[in-house]
C-alpha cells in the first residue's frame, strides 16, 4: 500500500473547507455569477504561510483540487513577474501556475490579505469605460457597508463615498504588478484595484471577506453603471 506524500497531503483532504476544496467550490460559483468565464480571473486563498493558488488558462468551473498549486510565502527569493517561483507542491499535468500570481502577491505584501479574488465582471469593466479618469466612485448605497477600509480594515459606513482606483490594462497579466502596486500605496484606503477593459482585483482577510467585499464591489459598479446610463448619477 503507497502512502500519499507529504506534497500530495497539501491538497488531498475530505474537509471541504480546505482551500484544495474550496477553490474549485467558489470558481464554479464565480463562474455562473460571469466573473470567470473564458478561463481568466479566479481566487488564491493564503493560510499563514502557505497559498493556494488554481492553474491559469483552464477552464475555472472545472478544476479539481489535484490541479491546485501551493507555495510558501513569503517566496525565499520575492516573486517578479517573470524569475521561477518556488512551490511546495504543483500538479502532475502540464499546467502553469495563474497568470494572476503576481498580483495576488501584492494583496498578501500590501495589504496581508488571506485571500485576493480576480474576477472579469461586465459590470467592473463597464465601470472602468463609464468613469474615464483614475478612479470609480459611488456613493449613497447601502452596500457601501459591506466594503472594508483597505479591504481588511473596518467597514465603511453609509455616509462614506467608494473610491475604487483604475488603472490601464496590459497585454499581459502579469505586468499589472507594479501599476496595481502603485495604485494600492496611492489609495491606501481602497478595497480593489479596478483593470480597464478587463476587471478587477479585490482582496479581505479571509476568502470569506473577500468574496463578499467582491459581491458588493460587483453590486456597486452594476448599480453606478445603470444610474450613469440613466443619467442618475
Ligand atoms: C481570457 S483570460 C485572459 C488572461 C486573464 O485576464 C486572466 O485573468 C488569466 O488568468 P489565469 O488564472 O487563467 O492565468
Ligand atoms: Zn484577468
Amino acid at each position: 500500500m503507497s502512502s500519499v506524500s507529504d506534497a500530495e497531503s497539501l491538497v488531498l483532504s475530505s474537509d471541504p473547507l480546505h482551500p484544495a476544496n474550496l477553490i474549485p467550490e467558489l470558481c464554479r460559483g464565480f463562474y455562473h455569477l460571469g466573473w470567470v468565464t473564458g478561463t481568466g480571473g479566479g481566487i488564491c486563498i493564503r493560510e499563514g504561510s502557505i497559498v493556494y493558488i488554481a492553474p491559469s488558462g483552464v477552464q475555472k468551473e472545472r478544476i479539481k483540487p489535484t490541479d491546485m498549486f501551493v507555495l510558501p510565502y513569503p517566496q525565499p527569493t520575492e516573486p517578479s513577474p517573470h524569475t521561477d517561483r518556488v512551490f511546495l507542491r504543483r500538479p502532475k499535468q502540464e499546467l502553469k501556475e495563474s497568470a494572476c500570481t503576481p498580483l495576488f502577491w501584492n494583496a498578501f505584501d500590501l495589504r496581508d490579505a488571506g485571500s485576493c479574488i480576480h474576477t472579469h465582471s461586465q459590470h467592473a469593466v463597464m465601470a472602468t469605460l463609464l468613469w474615464a479618469g483614475k478612479e470609480f466612485s459611488i456613493s449613497h448605497q447601502e452596500m457601501i457597508k459591506g466594503v472594508r477600509i483597505a479591504g481588511t480594515g473596518k467597514a465603511l459606513s453609509y455616509l462614506d463615498t467608494l473610491v475604487v482606483p483604475i488603472i490601464e490594462n496590459t497585454p499581459n497579466e502579469e505586468d499589472l504588478k507594479d501599476s496595481m502596486a502603485e495604485a494600492m500605496k496611492a489609495y491606501p484606503e481602497a478595497a480593489g484595484v479596478l483593470v480597464r477593459r478587463h476587471g478587477v482585483y479585490v482582496w479581505g482577510n479571509d476568502w470569506q471577506k473577500a468574496k463578499a467585499q467582491t459581491e458588493c464591489l460587483d453590486y456597486l459598479f452594476e448599480i453606478g453603471v445603470k444610474l450613469k446610463l440613466a443619467n442618475l448619477l
